[in-house]
């Protein structure tokens, strides 16, 4: 056998995925890349593996369709046949030939009866037997679906839409890398995901980017160029995920004016900008998050990078994120509030979790001192405190590829806010879930000056102090799993800052692989993969919120302001970061932060001593 099906084999076994299920779509990968092993194999046959998993949830939701429409089919057809019995009989007792005359007005051999598909197909006899053969459903243009919505037990959830169940049927044949094994438009939907991944430069638009100074605005000519241009339906940016849909909903913001035409110092100066650049039919979140978030590139004609817009956490594989209500006991919820648990006299059982108070404020913010203590012990090297654990998940992660166990860095202690949840008594509208409503402030993804930190992100308002912005979305995976990625990757220097759900690491005797986990924005998270690092000083702070789950292995990340944040001032957080850290998974960029504290100037002298910072 060749040798790269072979190890492409027993990567899936390693993830327990027999050859029978590996063979089909191996096959049809192989003939959709063109033989182009090196996309299969990155990032640890990925693609793969991905496309083995969806199928196989495909096809268990197809197969479940099957059953009940095959149910129902048979329930319509006994209950045809008792109608008939009865009718029978009762006919036989009146009149001979009346229900045949009934039988045949209702169902005339050319004619469907009100639930016949398929008409044509009869079985014999007086009565047309209805065989309803269940229509294929039409392929989703939906990119391809992460396993499972964590917050899939929230009612907000709308039902996933259907697929085709035929996708990558498995075959008794070998892998002939040129047969044609799966039929194209069976697996329509793999191949998007594909090309998506094989070809990036699909996404580039098919405009120039001009701005509004690319044109003499003065006269009339050059302002219809300028419409035409905003209105250009050929381009298709659609995230990079889907390269063969041309829309213009995400085309880049192109205005006549741009930031140099406005007083950017004066309040009515920002608001006229803001007002002119916010494009609300440009929304990177495609709708997925109660506020337009747009995107604007001034700078230069660079595209915000390809990847899956989710709103939620979402989990990959292994990655152990088990709640339940069964499992979150009475001591974790306020099941006996009513209405608002910030308008009663006494904190709830939530916030007894949390010190006994409320993190918020009646307006939605963090409450101002326990921020202040947050932001304090993060960034005081006196106060701020790392557990270690006996045998770290992240060095026995790069031990697996390098040999030699590290110990243990130090994972940051961090206080948590608990918001209530489903299991509550309070209603949803209650001041402790604030998190869980998702984004509030007006977003915008920007472009930063040349020669700076690429894309960024800030807000079209101005913000309070302790507001929150947004929270830290990607794919729930094992640190071994992160690893494994990032080593993969030949584009190591452009992975997205993971985060890692550390806080409760060090407190642990042991800890299951399957329970260290990370948030990696990579190819699926939200806004906050646009949020720039900043050393020290970051408008941003990074708290652990507790919603779901009691156990803290998996909890979410949320940023909230430290300070007031002026509308279009960028947004930045810590990544906590060492600049002269070689160790590192990912490899430290050259930090143009432009804080006075910055550690990249301040001498990378070496040390690998983590430092405390705003994470
Ligand atoms: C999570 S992404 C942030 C969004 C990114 N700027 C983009 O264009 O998609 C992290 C990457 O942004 C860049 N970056 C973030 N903060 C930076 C900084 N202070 N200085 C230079 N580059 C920075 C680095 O390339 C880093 O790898």
């Amino acid at each position: 056998m060749n040798p790269r099906v072979e190890k492409a084999f027993r990567a899936m076994r390693n993830l327990g995925i027999p050859d029978k299920k590996t063979k089909p779509v191996l096959k049809y990968l192989l003939k959709l890349y063109e033989k182009k092993w090196e996309l299969i194999e990155q990032e640890n046959y990925r693609v793969l593996a991905d496309a083995i998993f969806e199928n196989e949830t495909e096809v268990a939701e197809q197969k479940k369709k099957l059953d009940d429409a095959e149910a129902a089919e048979r329930e319509r057809v006994e209950q045809a046949e008792r109608m008939k019995a009865i009718e029978d009989e009762t006919q036989i007792q009146e009149e001979p030939e009346k229900p045949l005359k009934r039988m045949r007005a209702r169902y005339r051999d050319d004619e469907a009866s009100p639930s016949c598909v398929s008409p044509n197909i009869s079985l014999g006899g007086s009565l047309p037997v209805i065989l309803i053969k269940p229509k294929d459903e039409l392929l989703t243009d939906d990119p391809l679906r992460v396993e499972v919505p964590l917050d899939s037990t929230t009612p907000d959830l709308e039902p996933e839409p259907p697929v085709n169940t035929d996708a990558i049927s498995p075959t008794e044949n070998g892998v002939e890398e040129n047969d044609n094994l799966i039929p194209d438009e069976t697996v329509h939907h793999i191949a998007k995901r594909q090309e998506s991944v094989a070809n990036t430069d699909a996404i580039s638009p098919t405009v120039s980017l001009k701005t509004g100074n690319d044109f003499e605005k003065e006269t009339e000519t050059a302002r219809e160029d300028n419409n035409r241009l905003n209105s250009d339906e050929t381009v298709d940016v659609a995230k990079g995920q889907e390269s063969a849909v041309k829309t213009d909903a995400m085309s880049p913001t192109v205005s006549l004016k741009t930031r140099n035409d406005f007083e950017m110092e004066t309040e009515t100066g920002r608001e006229e900008y803001v007002n002119v650049i916010l494009d609300e039919t440009v929304d990177i979140a495609k709708g997925e998050e109660s506020v337009v978030i747009s995107y604007i590139n001034e700078v230069n004609s660079e595209l915000p990078p390809s990847f899956h817009y989710i709103p939620r956490n979402a989990v990959f594989q292994n990655a152990y994120v088990n709640f339940s209500l069964a499992r979150i006991p009475k001591e974790n919820c306020c099941s006996t509030c009513v209405g608002n648990c910030l308008t009663s006299s006494s904190p709830c059982q939530c916030a007894l979790q949390t010190g006994g108070e409320f993190s918020y404020t009646s307006e939605g913010t963090m409450k101002e001192d326990i921020l202040d203590h947050v932001i304090e012990t993060n960034s005081d090297p006196q106060t701020c405190h790392f557990s270690y654990c006996k045998e770290c998940p992240l060095e026995k992660a790069k031990a697996k590829n390098e040999g030699v166990l590290g110990t243990c860095k130090g994972h940051k202690e961090r206080s948590f806010i608990k918001e209530c949840w489903l299991k509550c008594g309070c209603s949803k509208k209650c001041g402790n879930r604030v998190v869980q409503r998702g984004i509030r402030y007006k977003l915008q993804v920007f472009m930063t000056p040349a020669g700076g930190k690429g894309w960024g992100l800030r807000a079209l308002e101005d913000l309070p102090k302790g507001a929150f912005v947004c929270e830290f979305v990607g794919e729930v995976l094992t640190c071994k799993e992160l690893y494994n990625r990032v080593s993969q990757s030949d584009k190591k220097d452009e992975y997205a800052y993971p985060i890692f759900l550390d806080a409760e690491w060090g407190k642990e005797s042991e800890l299951q692989e399957d329970k260290t986990l990370c948030l990696d924005p990579t190819s699926y998270g939200n806004v906050a993969r646009f949020i720039n690092h900043r050393c020290f000083d970051a408008n941003l702070v990074e708290i652990p919120v507790e919603v779901e789950n009691p156990d803290r292995h998996y909890y979410h990340v949320a940023f909230f302001t430290t300070r007031k944040v002026k509308a279009l001032e960028e947004l930045t957080r810590d990544y906590g970061i060492e600049f002269d850290d070689n160790d590192d998974l990912i490899k430290a960029f050259k930090c143009q932060c432009g804080s006075a504290f910055c550690r990249f100037t301040k001498g990378s002298s070496g040390s690998r001593k983590r430092k405390c910072a705003q994470t």
